[in-house]
C-alpha cells in the first residue's frame, strides 16, 4: 500500500481555507505520487484555536465528512482524515475521521486523552470509547491522536487484534520533539507494526509544532521522516509482509503472560 503523508501548516481558525489547501494538495499529490492512502494531521481544519471552536467547529462532523467523501471518490483514494473539532452530544470533541476510496466513512474516533499542556480539558470533551481496528483495502489499521501516543495501554489491544499499521495524527509541539520521535519508534517496536504519522508544522499562540512526520517499520527503523519546518509530503510504499516476519523472528505475542499483568 502506497501512502502520502501531508505534513501541513494549518491556517488558524479558517476551516474553508484549510479545506481548499487540502483539496489543492490532493490534486497535485494524486498526479505526482498516486497513493492508495493519504494521511492528514490533527485539527487540520481549525488548528488549536480552542476559544474559537464553539463558533467554527463542525456539527456532527459536517462539513468535513462530506468534503473527505467527495475527495476520496473523486481520486479513488483512502483518506485518514486527520482530526477535526467536532460539536456533538453537547460537547466539542477532537474527532479523527477515516473515509475509504468508495467514499464510505469507515471509522470515527474521538481523542480519549486530552492534553493538559495545551488546555484541551478546558475546552474539549474526551472520547468515551477505546480506539478500534478498522480495515482499508483489506489491511488492518489502528488510529490514535497525538497525546494518545503516550498511553501504550490504549495501543496494545490494537496489536492484539491484528493491526498492521498504526496511524498517528498530531499537532505535537517542538518543545517535546524527542518524546514525539522516540515514542513512535517505541510503539512500532513493542507492537511490531508500522507507525505512520502526520504532524503539522508552523506556530500558533507562541507554540511551535515539530513536523517530523514519520514512517517507522515494525523493526523500529525510521523509513522516512519530515523536516521540522517545511510543508512537505512523505510518499512511501509499505511492505506489509514485514509485520509477519518481525512477529515470527521475535515472537513476543506468543511469550506474553497476561495473567501476570495488572489491570
Ligand atoms: O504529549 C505531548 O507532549 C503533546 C501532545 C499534543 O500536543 C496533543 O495531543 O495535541
Amino acid at each position: 500500500m502506497k501512502f502520502s503523508i501531508y505534513q501541513m501548516d494549518v491556517i488558524h481558525g479558517d476551516p474553508k481555507a484549510n479545506r481548499e489547501r487540502v483539496a489543492e494538495w490532493l490534486e497535485k499529490d494524486i498526479k505526482e505520487n498516486n497513493p492508495d492512502t493519504v494521511v492528514l494531521p490533527e485539527m487540520w481544519t481549525t488548528a488549536y484555536t480552542l476559544p474559537e471552536l464553539n463558533d467554527i467547529a463542525d456539527e456532527n462532523g459536517q462539513p468535513s465528512i462530506d468534503f473527505l467523501k467527495e475527495q476520496a471518490t473523486k481520486y479513488n483514494v483512502n483518506i485518514i482524515g486527520g482530526s477535526v473539532a467536532n460539536k456533538k452530544n453537547g460537547g466539542i470533541y477532537n474527532s479523527a475521521l477515516v473515509v475509504d476510496r468508495n467514499g464510505k466513512l469507515v471509522y470515527e474516533y474521538d481523542k480519549a486523552h486530552l492534553v493538559p499542556m495545551l488546555n484541551e480539558p478546558q475546552y474539549l470533551t474526551g472520547g468515551e470509547k477505546p480506539t478500534e481496528v478498522f480495515e482499508l483495502d483489506g489491511l488492518k489499521f489502528g488510529l490514535i491522536i497525538c497525546y494518545d501516543l503516550r498511553f501504550p495501554e490504549l495501543i496494545r489491544p490494537l496489536a492484539l487484534e491484528g493491526a498492521q499499521v498504526l496511524c498517528v495524527v498530531a499537532e505535537w509541539p517542538s518543545a517535546r520533539r524527542n518524546h514525539w520521535r522516540s515514542l513512535q519508534v517505541a510503539r512500532a517496536i513493542e507492537n511490531q507494526m508500522y507507525v505512520v504519522s502526520s504532524n503539522r508544522i508552523g506556530e500558533y499562540d507562541g507554540q511551535e509544532f515539530s513536523g517530523n512526520s514519520m514512517v517507522v517499520d515494525p523493526w523500529g527503523d525510521i523509513l522516512s521522516e519530515g523536516s521540522n519546518d517545511k510543508q512537505e509530503v512523505l510518499s512511501l510504499s509499505l511492505d506489509l509482509e514485514k509485520v509477519d516476519q518481525v512477529r515470527k523472528d521475535v515472537p513476543i505475542f506468543d511469550s506474553r503472560v497476561p495473567n501476570l499483568y495488572k489491570k
